[in-house]
């Protein structure tokens, strides 16, 4: 199935996956000065209730922290959205060194990671039906730029020796992804896709200007994660990003001046 390595990576998933080279497909490069500040759009309201966050798992393409979504705890409103999302989980995308990683880049310049904060449209019943609607998705981008060690990241980083292989989980209480958001949340927002296939057409991308720190020894426990599963060959979880794809005439607005 699809993954990140020459064989089934993203310039095979059109194979797959004709939506690949769909009309608002993601990640993209953002270009700040093509940005246009719209004064309608709202700050983000974003309201976790740690409570509700369940397990880390590895997927076989990241590592992801799950929430129970079955009521309003953990919530975005506002921001360009209309109505009530809630945090389905939150994952990670990374590379295998330093100078890569992240999906979106800002005027070409790639970061060492990208937080993905997913939501989903209450309108719909479930995460599986909102994936599938135009606008049943919202997902918040945070780049992580390389700098001084983000302690915020260290309950998360201990976690992962219980979840080096492909298939493993553990359960991980009371966090909350507020703490590993930007002090400011000013942010671009565009109509956008999922970056993994099945790269549905779902999302209301809106990611944050402003970028947390993560060191390189932090980005080295990332890397020490496996796509493969236990008892198989290792292969080193690194570089499961998207390149960016093609605007193909959408408008990116900012919320900022
Ligand atoms: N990167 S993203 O756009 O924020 C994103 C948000 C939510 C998602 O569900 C996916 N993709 C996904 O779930 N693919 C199915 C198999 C994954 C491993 O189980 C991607
Ligand atoms: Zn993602």
């Amino acid at each position: 199935s699809w993954g990140y390595a020459p064989a089934n990576g993203p310039a095979k998933w059109g194979d797959s996956f004709p939506i690949a080279n769909g009309a608002r497909q993601s990640p993209i490069d953002i270009q700040p000065a093509a940005a246009s500040y719209d004064a309608g759009l709202k700050p983000l309201c974003l309201k976790y209730d740690a409570s509700t966050c369940l397990e880390i798992l590895n997927n076989g393409h990241s590592i992801q922290v799950t929430f129970l979504d079955d009521s309003d705890k953990s919530t975005l409103t506002d921001g360009p959205i209309s109505g009530v999302y809630r945090l389905k989980q939150f994952h990670f995308h990374w590379g295998g060194a330093d100078d890569r990683g992240s999906e979106h880049t800002v005027d070409g310049t790639k970061y060492a990671a990208e937080l993905h904060l997913v939501h989903w449209n209450t309108k719909y019943a479930s995460f599986g039906e909102a994936a599938s609607k135009p606008d049943g998705l919202a997902v918040v981008g945070v780049f992580l730029k390389i700098g001084d060690a983000n302690p915020k990241l260290q309950k998360l980083l201990d976690a992962f020796d219980g979840i080096k292989t492909k298939g493993t989980q553990t359960s991980f209480a009371n966090f909350d992804p507020t703490t590993l958001l930007p002090g400011c949340l000013d942010y671009w927002t565009y109509d956008g896709s999922l970056t993994t296939p099945p790269l549905l057409e779902s999302v209301t991308w809106i990611v944050c200007k402003e970028t947390i720190s993560v060191s390189s020894d932090q980005m080295a426990k990332f890397r020490s994660l496996l796509f493969s599963v236990q008892g198989e060959a290792e292969c080193c979880m690194v570089d499961n990003y998207r390149p960016p794809q093609p605007l193909k005439g959408r408008s990116v607005r900012a919320s900022f001046k």
